[in-house]
Order: C-alpha cells, then structure tokens, then sequence
C-alpha cells in the first residue's frame, strides 16, 4: 500500500513513512494511492466481530502488512481497553430513525481518543523497531490536544507541545491539556483562533530545516494513520444496522472535515451510505459550500462547539483531490488560491457530484442550547457538538425515511459544563478519574502567533527533556 501527496509533488510513501511524516513535503495530504474495496460477503465476514478486531483488520488494509494484522490486534485490544464500555463506541438509539454513535466513552471524553489511544502505540512500535525518535507538534480547538497528550504522555521517543487558542476552549478542554505534568508533554496558548495555531503547525512542516532538525511528526488528521483509524467506527455502527444488506446515513458534526471524511472512505471502500451529513456551527464554511458551492473563510468566532470554531478544515484537501479526478496539480492550485484569496473555486460539476451524498446543516448557539433541551426532555443528554449533528440529522430530508441516519455522538457532555447548564439546568459530572481536575496545577506558555517563537519554544522544549 503506497500512499501519495494530494499536491503530487512529495515522493510516495508506505505506510510506517506517511504515519511519521504526517504532511507531505510539498504541503499536500497523503491519500492511498489506491482504495481498498470491500465486496458484500467481506463486509458480512466483518459483523459482529469486538470493536478492538475489527478496527485491526480495517486498519491492516491500509497498512500494507506493516505493521501486520496480527501486530496490530493486541495493539488495538490493549488500546480500547482504556474505554468505559466494553462496547467502545455504542449506539444509542434517539428516535424511530435517529441513532448516537457514542465516541467519547475513551480516557479525555472525545472522539479523538478512538483514534489516539491506537495510535500512541502503533508510534511506539515503529519507533522502537526503528530506533528513531520523534517531535509531534498539534494543534487544537479543545479536544484532539488532550486526547494526544493522553496517548503520548511518557514515552520516551516522542516528546509532544500542543498549541491551543487562547481562552477559545472550554476550561475543561483546557485543564485536561495543561494539567499534565508528564516531562516530554508542553503545552503553548497561542494567541490567536484554531486556524492559526493550524497554520503554525503547517509552516513548521514546510520549514524544512526546522522539520529535520526536531523530526516533526503529526497527531491531527493531517496525519493518514488518524483517517485510518476513524474509518472503522463508521463500519462497526452500519454494519451492526444491517449493512451491507441496508443503507445507512452519517451526519457527523464537523470542524476540520477528519471525522467526515473517515466516513466518506468508508463509502468510498464500499460500504452502503446514502448521505453525509455535515453539521456546522456559526462557523459554517463546510455548510455553505455544500448548500451554494460557496467556499470562502471568514474571521473564527467563538462558540458554544469550539472545537468546531474553525473555518480552514484542512481534510477538505482529500476530497477536493478525489472530486478533481485525482489531478494534483489543480489541488495544489485551489489551495494555494484559496490560501492567497480566501476563496476556493470549485467547478460546479465537481461540487454537484459531491453533493449527491453531502448534505449540510448549521446551527447558531441559541438554536445549539435549545437542541440540547430539547434532547434532554427526551432523555438523552448531549454536548453542544452532538447537538449540532443531532439536530442535522433532523433537518436534513431523508434520501429515504426508511434508512437509518447515525450521528457521531462526538463529545461527552461533561466536557462543556457551560452550555449544558444553561440548556438544561444541570451539572454534567465528570467521571471519578477527572473529578479534581479543576484542583490541578496548570502548565503552559503563552506566546504570540509567531513562527519563530514557537519552533524556539519547541527547540527548547526537547532539549529539556532529551538533556
Ligand atoms: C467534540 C468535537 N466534535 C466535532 C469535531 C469536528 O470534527 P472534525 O474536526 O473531524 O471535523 C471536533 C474536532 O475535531 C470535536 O472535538
Ligand atoms: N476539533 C479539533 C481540531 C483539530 O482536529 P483534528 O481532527 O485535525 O486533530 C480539536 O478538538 O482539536
């Protein structure tokens, strides 16, 4: 399995490569340079099968035998081991149609940890093999930083500094960041939103004599091995609705398009889905583009979802690639426009051949608040970013009223105490093993969005802690 860059001009990779290389030299994002295709019987073969074995056999498709599926299985047994269910990610069924696919049953309370919790091992492992080391830089709207910082606390060949925009996340967003005290773990709050702290990330990555020196690494979705390890939720919950023998829906709330897209692989590897739902905050890009084909950024603002407050969703670079026909070169020239201009232009066959499975929904935070009222009344509590896909899903008309519509249930409640109370007059308590987080010493550093400040900051870091 070779995998290449979405701009066509980075050399070609394997898997173990694009894992620690995280973005392709020339800006681009690796995408397999071919999809692996499931038939009806093989998806059969994979019903019913643990969470943990299931998740091995979809990755190993993607691995190329390196690692192979027997490595990868204990690795991803021991891995989910760390999650309130034995379950993993359970679905809870919100109405005749409507389906929470809860993914934030893992140690930081979020979706990321499905991914991160497989993926601070599988680092390990090459690295051990290889005997290297290795810098990851992230950046964060809330809660891809802790689940990071909780995957690659202590190991001794990755150190980690996540930057997160100052006072833009939830205090406990925050807390579960700054109160590790881990000594390969840093913490910096940028002053600025998500996307410059994203920005800063993929500057490092083109600096790249900075990006040799410390062997910068990635943890966010511009990493393929993040992709990969999202795909096989999307599998376990459609196939556990009947797939491949039904249909089924996806309305995932969405902020830097990784958790869409993982669902669109899953598509693209041949698993029946009718629509992909995109929910959006007042930070609606993705939902504009998808009603209008109009794909410009405005300023970031604040939400009640801050992890949605993003407007440059960089995994939008991998289906612009496959909606362009593969053609690097015109990728490469729609991002770099959109970087000069603000604005994407996309042809308008490509756009409406996308959204025949895309559809999109945005909610302000009035509308965010009364959803998780009107959600509570019903029993079922959810976070801001669930109620948004929540609410999508209700939006959105049906391909089919028979078809069953998942949502990526994406945050636990307890994570945004702020806006559940306000919606719903209750405290969300955080499990016993978070209960004095906000007892905690705090760490990090404040620093301005500047480039050279943080990659001194970064260099300063590993000396620390490799001294
Ligand atoms: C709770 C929550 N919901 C939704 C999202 C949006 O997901 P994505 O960035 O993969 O689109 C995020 C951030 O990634 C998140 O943390
Ligand atoms: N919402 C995310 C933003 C980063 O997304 P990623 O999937 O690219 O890591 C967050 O919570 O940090």
């Amino acid at each position: 399995m070779r995998y290449i860059s979405t701009r066509g001009d980075a050399p070609p990779r394997d898997f173990e490569g694009v894992l620690l290389a995280g973005l392709a030299e020339d800006g681009g994002l690796f995408v397999p340079e071919t999809w692996p295709v499931l038939t009806s019987a093989e998806w059969r073969k994979l019903r019913g099968l643990p969470y943990p074995q299931l998740a091995a056999r979809i990755l190993s498709l993607f691995t190329g035998g390196q690692p192979d599926e027997a490595t990868l299985r204990p690795m991803l047994e021991r891995a989910y081991a760390s999650f309130s269910t034995p379950a993993v990610a359970p679905l809870v069924q919100i109405d005749h149609r409507t389906f929470a696919l809860e993914l934030f049953h893992g140690p930081t309370l979020a979706f990321k940890d499905m991914a991160m919790q497989a993926l601070g091992p599988l680092f390990d492992h090459v690295l051990t093999r290889r005997g290297e080391r290795v810098t990851i830089v992230g950046a964060t709207s809330g809660d891809t930083g802790s689940a990071a910082i909780e995957a690659c606390r202590d190991r001794s060949a990755i150190d980690i500094v996540i930057l997160h925009p100052e006072g833009r996340t939830s205090a406990v967003q925050r807390r579960q960041m700054t109160t590790v005290m881990a000594d390969n773990v840093a913490n910096i709050a940028v002053d600025g939103s998500f996307d410059d702290c994203q920005d800063l990330v993929k500057a490092m990555f083109a600096d790249a004599e900075f990006r040799g020196e410390v062997r910068l690494s990635a943890v966010n979705s511009i990493n393929w091995a993040r992709i990969a390890l999202q795909i096989p939720y999307y599998v376990a919950s459609a196939l556990a609705l009947g797939a491949p023998d039904r249909e089924v829906a996806f309305a995932v709330p969405t902020g830097n398009f990784g958790n869409v897209l993982a669902a669109w692989a899953a598509r693209r590897m041949g698993l029946p889905i009718s629509q992909l739902i995109v929910g959006s905050n007042r930070n609606d890009i993705l939902v504009r583009w998808i009603t209008g084909n109009d794909m410009s950024a405005r300023a970031v603002e604040p939400s009640h979802s801050p992890s949605m407050d993003i407007q440059v969703s960089s995994n939008f670079e991998r289906l612009l690639f496959e909606m362009l026909g593969r053609d690097a070169k015109a990728t490469a020239e729609a991002m770099r426009r959109f970087r000069a201009e603000g604005k994407m232009p996309i042809p308008d066959a490509a756009w409406k051949s996308a959204c025949q499975v895309f559809r999109g929904f945005a909610l302000d935070d009035p509308g965010t608040l009364e959803e998780i009222t009107r959600l509570h009344g019903q029993g079922y509590l959810a976070d801001p970013h669930t109620a948004i896909g929540i609410a999508a899903a209700m939006h959105v008309p049906p391909a089919d009223p028979a078809i069953p519509v998942i949502v990526a249930a994406t945050a636990h409640p307890a994570k945004f105490p702020d806006a559940v109370r306000q919606a719903t007059g209750l405290e969300a308590p955080l499990p016993p093993r978070l209960a004095d987080l906000y007892d905690r010493p705090e760490r990090f550093t404040r620093l301005p969005n500047d480039l050279g400040q943080v990659e001194s900051f970064v260099r300063a870091h590993i000396r620390r802690n490799t001294a």
